[in-house]
């Protein structure tokens, strides 16, 4: 059409060149918190029964107590306290919920501001936020309440992501990725909180095995992670985020299932998910990476890499292990956080990612030097999904 334009003669094209990062995007600051109050998983059914008032269901302790004992948790930490259950023993759903709709934002503000503080820029910024929960249920939520909990701007992006199980934490990990390459200078905040008063509930006598998987293997905490690509000078990349994928195994739904009920979370994880995992990991890490990975002879070495694997418990991690020929200290930081924290859900992957550049910085450390500079992260969730993001070590 014929007649003069007020729009620049600028091409979409030129306008995303200037708009997308050069480079790829890096992990630069990680940080984590979790409540005070501390139960050993030794002492977990016993203490679960009683305060539970369930003394009296004597053929399922046992049962729970083998579920407890062959996790490779050595300890969790609850929000959720003896007093708080035993002045509210029947504690609505809505009751739950609210709990959660203050102490999920506080948690989450006290692994970032570590984050923030480790990064050292100042809060203003960051210019995207990803929350990710398995626990709460109101809007505005927590991404709302970490604006001014931190002092973040008021024009900051924010995304959540609910009910993504344990994969929860690499999926916000990924999607901040994208937003970190495609958006030049921006800054993410990822902060994952996972809290169990919402899956919380005592034994019935009807329960499986299966049943009780949930109560046996999860504790609360919160992850948080400063995401940006092309570092300014004070900033120190921690992890590179090079490539991400996510596989949905098909036929498997019924696996492992989570829906939010009168009852709080509830949900399905099947027993045989280990192996479930171990017998698709090396095909899905395979198609993702192979030809990044895969040496002259076309083989891939997976011992040359370091791991950040969700250690859903030490039963899956044993299956990874043997399902890609893994040296035993391989997965060293994923046994640590689950036996030190239990599953966090979304949130124990950056727990592990921490602990991973800790053993690697550490000289006498299990990962010192037993790798190339090449990881892979790595965490499971409902569909059953596997999610994977291969990670360059920046030192
Ligand atoms: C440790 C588990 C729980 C069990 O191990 P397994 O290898 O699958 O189980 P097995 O079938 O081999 O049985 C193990 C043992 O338990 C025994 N067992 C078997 N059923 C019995 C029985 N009813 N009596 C008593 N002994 C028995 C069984 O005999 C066997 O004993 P033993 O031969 O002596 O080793 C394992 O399945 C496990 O690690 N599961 C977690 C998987 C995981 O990483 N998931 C990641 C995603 S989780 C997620 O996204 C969250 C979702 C969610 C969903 C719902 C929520 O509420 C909240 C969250």
């Amino acid at each position: 059409m014929a007649g003069s334009s007020s729009i620049p003669a600028t091409t979409v094209r030129e306008i995303r060149v200037v708009q997308r990062a050069d480079g790829a995007a890096a992990v630069l600051a990680i940080g984590t918190a979790n409540p005070h109050h501390c139960v050993p998983q030794g002492d977990y059914p016993d203490y679960y029964f009683r305060v539970t008032n369930s003394d009296h269901l004597t053929n399922l302790k046992p049962t729970f107590a083998k579920l407890c004992g062959m996790t490779g948790i050595g300890r969790r930490f609850f929000h959720h306290t003896d007093e708080m259950l035993a002045t509210h023993p029947n504690l609505s759903l809505d009751a739950r919920l609210d709990v959660v709709a203050t102490a999920a934002p506080e948690l989450a503000a006290s692994a970032a501001a570590k984050a923030i503080a480790e990064w050292g820029r100042p809060v203003g910024d960051i210019t995207h936020l990803v929350v990710s929960t398995n626990a709460g249920s109101h809007a505005p939520g927590t991404d709302v309440r970490l604006v001014s909990l931190l002092g973040l701007r008021h024009d900051v992006l924010r995304t959540v992501l609910q009910l993504n199980g344990c994969a929860s934490g690499c999926a916000a990990l990924r999607l901040a990725k994208d937003l970190a390459e495609n958006n030049r200078g921006a800054r993410v905040l990822v902060a994952c909180v996972e809290l169990t008063i919402t899956a919380f509930r005592g034994p019935d006598k009807a329960d499986s095995f299966d049943a009780l998987i949930p109560q046996g293997l999860f504790g609360d905490g919160a992850g948080a992670v400063i995401v940006g690509a092309e570092p300014y000078v004070h900033e120190r990349p921690l992890f590179e985020m090079v490539s991400a994928s996510q596989y949905v195994i098909p036929d498997t739904e019924h696996m492992l299932t989570m829906q939010l009920g009168s009852g709080g979370i509830g949900g399905t994880i099947a027993t045989g998910l280990p192996r479930l995992a171990a017998g698709i990991v090396e095909q899905c890490l395979l198609d993702a990476f192979g030809d990044r990975l895969a040496g002259s002879g076309g083989v891939v070495e997976w011992n040359n890499l370091f791991w950040a694997v969700h250690p859903g418990s030490s039963v899956m991690l044993d299956h990874i292990v043997r399902a890609l020929r893994l040296a035993p200290g391989k997965l060293a930081a994923s046994r640590t956080v689950v036996r030190e924290y239990g599953n966090m859900l979304g949130a124990t992957v950056i727990f592990v990612l921490d602990e991973v550049r800790r053993q690697r910085e550490d000289p006498q450390g299990e990962g010192a030097g037993h790798d190339e500079g090449w990881g892979v992260m790595m965490g499971f969730g409902p569909g059953f999904t596997v999610e994977a993001m291969l990670l360059h070590a920046a030192t």
